[in-house]
C-alpha cells in the first residue's frame, strides 16, 4: 500500500467476515485513491451477495452469545475499542486524509468525534430501562427493551470513521450485531477500524466490513435479507429513498440520514464577527462536503453588504491544497464528477444573474481541487438555492423580513440543520420553533456532538443518531402484561 503509519497493521485491503480477513469470492479489487494526488493508496477486495449472506448470518449467530452478555459487559469491550481508537488517533488520521482529503486537523478531529460515540454508548447501553405502567388489581403491565436484531450499515465517504462508530455504538451496546458497508471511496478507515475492534475484543461475527465496488448488490442483500431487522443509512437521498422501499418487502426498521440544504440566517442585529466566523466554519468544512455545511447564507439586507465584504476576505484567507501538508485548511473534493457538479450549478447560477467575488472556477491545483467561491445576487429560482452544493460554494442571498426568512428557509424538501444569528431573545425562540428543521443552531454552527440527536425531517431522513434517544432506533419495545395477580 502507498502510505506508512506508525503501525502499518493497521493498513488492510481485504473484507472483514466473521472475524477473518478475506478476499472477495471472486477475487475482484478495486482502487482506493488519494484524492489529492490521484495516487492509488490502495486495492482492496470487493465483496458481492454471497459474501454479504455469510457475514448477516455470522452476525445472527455472534449476536445470540452478545445480547445475552451483561450491558456491563458489552460496555467493556466498547471502551476498549474507544482506548484504542485514541491510542491509534494520529494512524487512523493521517488514513483518513489520504483516501479522504480532508486536512489533518480535520481528520484528528474526526478521529476523537468518532471515539466519543463508543465512549458514550457503552456508558448509555447500561441504562436501557424498561418500565411498570400503572394497571388494573388483577394484572400488571410491562414493558422491556430488547436489541432490536441484525443492522445493516452503509455510510458515506466524507465521515469515514465517525458515521460508522455512530451506527456500530448505539448497536453494539444494546446487544445487536452490525454488517457495514463503507463508501467505495473510503473502505479504508473502515478496515482499520474494524482491526482495532478485533484487538478490543469484539467477538467475531459481530461486526463485518464488507468493501464493495457494487453497493448496490451489497445493498440488495442487506435491504432484502428477512435475518436484517434495521438498516440505518447516511448518504444521498436519492439512494436513502431506494434503501426504504427496498426495506418495505421485509418492513425492517430504518434510519436514514439523508441530504441537508442548511439555511444560515444572518439578521441585522447579529454579531457579525461572530456570523461571518460561524458561517465560514459551517460552510467550509471538510470543503463543503457535508450534509451539515451551510448550504444558503440568508443575509438580511441591513448587514449584507458588510457580511460579504468580511466573508469573502476571509475566504480569501483558506489554504487550499493536499490535507497531509503543514498549513492546509481547505482539501479536495472527493471526485472529478463531484467538482463538475458544483461547477455547473456555479455556471447555472452566474448565467442568472448571479456574481462571483471569489473563486468560481476549477482550481489551479489540480482536478479535484475547487477554488472557496462566494456569490452574491443569488435567487431562490437557482439550483444553489435548490439543491445540496457538497461542495466549498457559498450562496448568499437577501432577505427583508424575519418572516421571509422563515419562508426562504423552509422552502425545500429538505430539513436537517439550519443557523441563526440574532441577538433578539424574542426572535430565537420564534425562528428556532418557525423552521422545519431537525437541528437549530443558535449563534453557533459547531453543533454536532455525541450527547446530541443528530437527524433531520422531511426529505433529510427520519431517526435520531448520538444521545440518549439515539439508542431507540436499535431497540425494540415489548409489553408484557402478567395477569391472575
Ligand atoms: N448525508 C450525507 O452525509 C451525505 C450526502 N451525500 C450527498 O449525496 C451526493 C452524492 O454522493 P454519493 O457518494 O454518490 O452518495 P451515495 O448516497 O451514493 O453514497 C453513500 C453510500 O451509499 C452507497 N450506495 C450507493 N448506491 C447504493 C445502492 N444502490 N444500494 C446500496 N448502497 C448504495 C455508497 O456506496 P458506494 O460508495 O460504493 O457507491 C455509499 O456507501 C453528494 O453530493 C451529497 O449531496 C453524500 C454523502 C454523504
Ligand atoms: O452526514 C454528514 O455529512 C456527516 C455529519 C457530520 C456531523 O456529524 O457533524
Amino acid at each position: 500500500m502507498n502510505i506508512q503509519l506508525n503501525d502499518n497493521s493497521l493498513l488492510k485491503n481485504q473484507a472483514y467476515i466473521d472475524g477473518h480477513w478475506v478476499d472477495g469470492d471472486s477475487g475482484s479489487t478495486f482502487e482506493v485513491l488519494n484524492p489529492a494526488t490521484g495516487e492509488v493508496l490502495a486495492n482492496v477486495s470487493s465483496v458481492g451477495v454471497t459474501e454479504t449472506k455469510r457475514a448477516i448470518t455470522a452476525a445472527q449467530v455472534a449476536m445470540e452469545s452478545w445480547k445475552a452478555l451483561d450491558a456491563k459487559a458489552r460496555s467493556q469491550v466498547l471502551e476498549q475499542w474507544h482506548q484504542l481508537i485514541l491510542d491509534n488517533q494520529e494512524d487512523l488520521a493521517i488514513l483518513m486524509t489520504a483516501e479522504q482529503g480532508k486536512p489533518l486537523a480535520e481528520s484528528r478531529g474526526e478521529v476523537l468525534y468518532g471515539a466519543s460515540f463508543l465512549k458514550w454508548f457503552a456508558e448509555e447501553g447500561k441504562r436501557v430501562y424498561g418500565d411498570v405502567l400503572p394497571s388494573s388489581n388483577d394484572r400488571r403491565s410491562i414493558v422491556i427493551k430488547q436489541p432490536v436484531g441484525v443492522v445493516g450499515a452503509i455510510t458515506p465517504w466524507n465521515f469515514p470513521n465517525a458515521m460508522i462508530t455512530r451506527k456500530a455504538g448505539p448497536a453494539l451496546a444494546v446487544g445487536c450485531a452490525i454488517v457495514l458497508k463503507p463508501a467505495a471511496e473510503t473502505p479504508l478507515s473502515a478496515l482499520a477500524l474494524a482491526d482495532l475492534a478485533e484487538r478490543a475484543g469484539v467477538p467475531a461475527g459481530l461486526f463485518s466490513v464488507l468493501p464493495s465496488r457494487s453497493a448496490a448488490e451489497v445493498g440488495g442483500e442487506m435491504t432484502s435479507n428477512p435475518t436484517v431487522k434495521k438498516v440505518t443509512f447516511t448518504g444521498s437521498t436519492a439512494v436513502g429513498k431506494l434503501l426504504m422501499k427496498q426495506c418495505a418487502d421485509t418492513v425492517k426498521r430504518t434510519s436514514m440520514e439523508l441530504g441537508g440544504n442548511a439555511p444560515v440566517i444572518i439578521f441585522d442585529d447579529a454579531d457579525l464577527d461572530k456570523a461571518v466566523a460561524g458561517a465560514l466554519a459551517s460552510k467550509y468544512r471538510n470543503a463543503g462536503q457535508t450534509c451539515i455545511c451551510a448550504n444558503r447564507l440568508l443575509v438580511q439586507e441591513g448587514i449584507y453588504d458588510a457580511f460579504v465584504e468580511k466573508f469573502s476576505a476571509a475566504v480569501q484567507q483558506f489554504h487550499m491544497g493536499n490535507g497531509l501538508e503543514n498549513g492546509v485548511n481547505l482539501g479536495p473534493i472527493i471526485t472529478e464528477k463531484a467538482v463538475a457538479d458544483i461547477h455547473q450549478k456555479v455556471e447555472a447560477a452566474i448565467e442568472d444573474g448571479a456574481t462571483v467575488v471569489t473563486g468560481g472556477k476549477v482550481s489551479e491545483l489540480g482536478p479535484h481541487f475547487y477554488e472557496p467561491t462566494v456569490i452574491t445576487n443569488a435567487t431562490p429560482d437557482m439550483r444553489l438555492f435548490k439543491e445540496e452544493i457538497f461542495g466549498p460554494v457559498a450562496p448568499v442571498f437577501k432577505f427583508s423580513t424575519e418572516q421571509e426568512a422563515i419562508s426562504l428557509a423552509n422552502n425545500t424538501e429538505f430539513g436537517l440543520a439550519s443557523y441563526i444569528y440574532t441577538q433578539d431573545i424574542g426572535r430565537i425562540w420564534r425562528v428556532s420553533e418557525g423552521v422545519d428543521y431537525g437541528m437549530v443552531g443558535v449563534n453557533e454552527t459547531a453543533i454536532s456532538s455525541e450527547i446530541i440527536p443528530f437527524g433531520g425531517v422531511k426529505e433529510s431522513g427520519q431517526g435520531r443518531e448520538g444521545s440518549k434517544y439515539g439508542l431507540d432506533d436499535y431497540l425494540e419495545t415489548k409489553y408484557i402484561c402478567m395477569g391472575g395477580i
